[in-house]
């Protein structure tokens, strides 16, 4: 069986709806995986925001133009109108429910609830939808099975046994339908993968299940070699291996969500970047092949934040780093690049909920300079650091300042960390080196 996750963007407005419809219609046994409809899952971070911040009535009245939206696309998708009123029924629910949310007190708790409606949702009027065409769909609700453990890892065993449980017991069908994104947490909490985390809950299932493949289904023909947003003329990779996409998923490249290649890595099942818009178009194939060398893609990470340590004594004396680095392990700060000389440390982390504190302790022994909007650049291939067209990157230092330099952490990727407001700039003059040297 395969797993197909259609992203906010394909469930997005109706066509896309009617789009993945035909997509998924081809007569073989699947586990459809969906995201809130494009935007909700913003519109109620918002919501949460107003009710953290007090502004209840500004809540309310976003929750009512919400509505608005949902009522306009059940009217377009239903004519029948027995499963046009099951549908309405449902959503107003949600909006109830919403409403009934802003006179509670604020906590991340809430906030969780909160944003786990817009996948809730979604999965329900598709799969109405697909029954409405006489498809033979069932909605699997994720937060039967999806767990996440203390350590918020997916809880395999547990997702296994009930996923196979619940698909045992339930009718038979062609398609199944269930939300990505939501989970429950180790109490049986509502909780969730993190924003995007979609493609995440796909190859979890991918994982258990065992899966032949999971398709990421998106806007855009595979992950491409350069951020489309910002750089022009990019164009898809045919192939990556689960090492390079995962490097680019960490750093920054949208299309996927941080952690989503692990679960896929671990247990061997490719995973096929499609586009619903151009459905025949190969995509992007993950997989455990690799083809090739130099660098294959640049993808960029913003909102990280670089701390020079500065030894009062000699840095490198037994022990400086250990205790740098139980800090950050103290306060459950990962650590993404880190570069020394002999007299500092520079590192950068990506969460600044702890800095103050780490900062502090750092303090106690040596001098710390922090600066933020910071964004680290990566370049990414098979054996990048080893290929001889690689330094062509370096000819970016004449005309950017970079902060600092990662090279050969691993065979696959150099990051550089440089001033988010030099970012845009550096990944177009890398593109240009790099990729279309011929007319640097
Ligand atoms: N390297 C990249 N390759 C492809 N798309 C990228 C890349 N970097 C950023 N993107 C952006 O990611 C978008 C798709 O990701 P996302 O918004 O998460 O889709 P979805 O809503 O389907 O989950 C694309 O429209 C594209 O603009
Ligand atoms: N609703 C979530 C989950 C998600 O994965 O969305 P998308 O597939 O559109 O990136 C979010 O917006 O974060």
């Amino acid at each position: 069986m395969k797993v197909l996750k259609f992203g906010g963007t394909s469930v997005g407005s109706i066509e896309n709806i009617k789009s993945v419809k035909e997509i998924i219609n081809d007569g073989d046994k699947k586990i459809v995986v969906l995201s809130a409809m494009s935007g909700t899952t913003n519109d109620l971070v918002k919501i949460s925001e107003h009710i953290k911040n007090g502004a209840i009535e500004t809540a309310v009245q976003d929750i009512e133009n919400l509505a608005g939206k949902y009522e306009i696309v059940i009217d377009e998708l239903f004519e029948v109108s027995e499963l046009k009123q099951t549908v309405s029924n449902y959503i107003d629910q949600v909006f109830e429910y919403l409403i009934g949310l802003t006179s509670e007190k604020h906590t991340e708790f809430l906030y969780n609830k909160i944003v786990s409606q817009g996948e809730l949702m979604s999965t329900f009027m598709f799969t109405k939808y697909l029954i409405q065409d006489g498809i033979n769909a069932r909605l699997l609700p994720a937060l039967d099975f999806m767990r996440i453990d203390k350590s918020n890892e997916p809880d395999d065993f547990y997702i296994k046994q009930n996923l196979n449980r619940i698909i045992d017991e339930s009718l038979p069908a062609d398609i199944y339908i269930t939300q990505g994104f939501i989970c429950l947490d180790a109490y049986g909490n509502i909780a969730n993968l993190q924003r995007g985390g979609s493609d995440y809950t796909a190859t979890i299932i991918g994982a258990v299940i065992e899966a032949a493949e999971v398709q990421i289904w998106t806007d855009i023909d595979g992950m491409h070699n350069n951020d489309p947003r910002i750089v022009d003329n990019t164009h898809a990779i045919s192939n990556l291996s689960f090492d390079e996409a995962a490097e680019l998923a960490y750093f920054g490249a949208k299309i996927l969500h941080p952690q989503t290649v692990m679960p896929a890595r671990e247990a061997n099942i490719p995973v096929r970047l499609k586009s619903t818009i151009e459905p025949t178009s190969h995509g992007t194939l993950i997989s455990q092949d690799t083809d090739g060398g130099g660098i294959k893609a640049i993808a960029a990470k913003d909102n990280i934040t670089a701390i020079k340590i500065k030894s009062a004594r000699m840095l490198l004396a037994h022990g400086f780093l250990k205790k740098v680095f139980e800090i950050f392990e103290k306060y459950e700060t990962s650590i993404d690049m880190i570069t020394t000389s002999e007299i500092a440390v520079s590192l950068t982390i990506d969460n600044d909920t702890n800095l103050n504190a780490i900062v502090e302790e750092l303090k106690k022994f040596s001098i710390v300079e922090v600066d933020k909007n910071q964004s680290i650049i990566c370049l990414v291939g098979n054996e990048v650091v080893k290929h001889h067209e690689t330094h062509r990157l370096f000819q970016v230092l004449q005309d950017i300042s970079v902060r600092m330099i990662s090279y050969g952490g691993s065979n696959n990727n150099i990051s550089l960390l440089v001033n988010t407001n030099d970012k845009n700039l550096a990944l177009k003059h890398l593109n240009k080196y790099v990729f279309d040297f011929a007319t640097a």
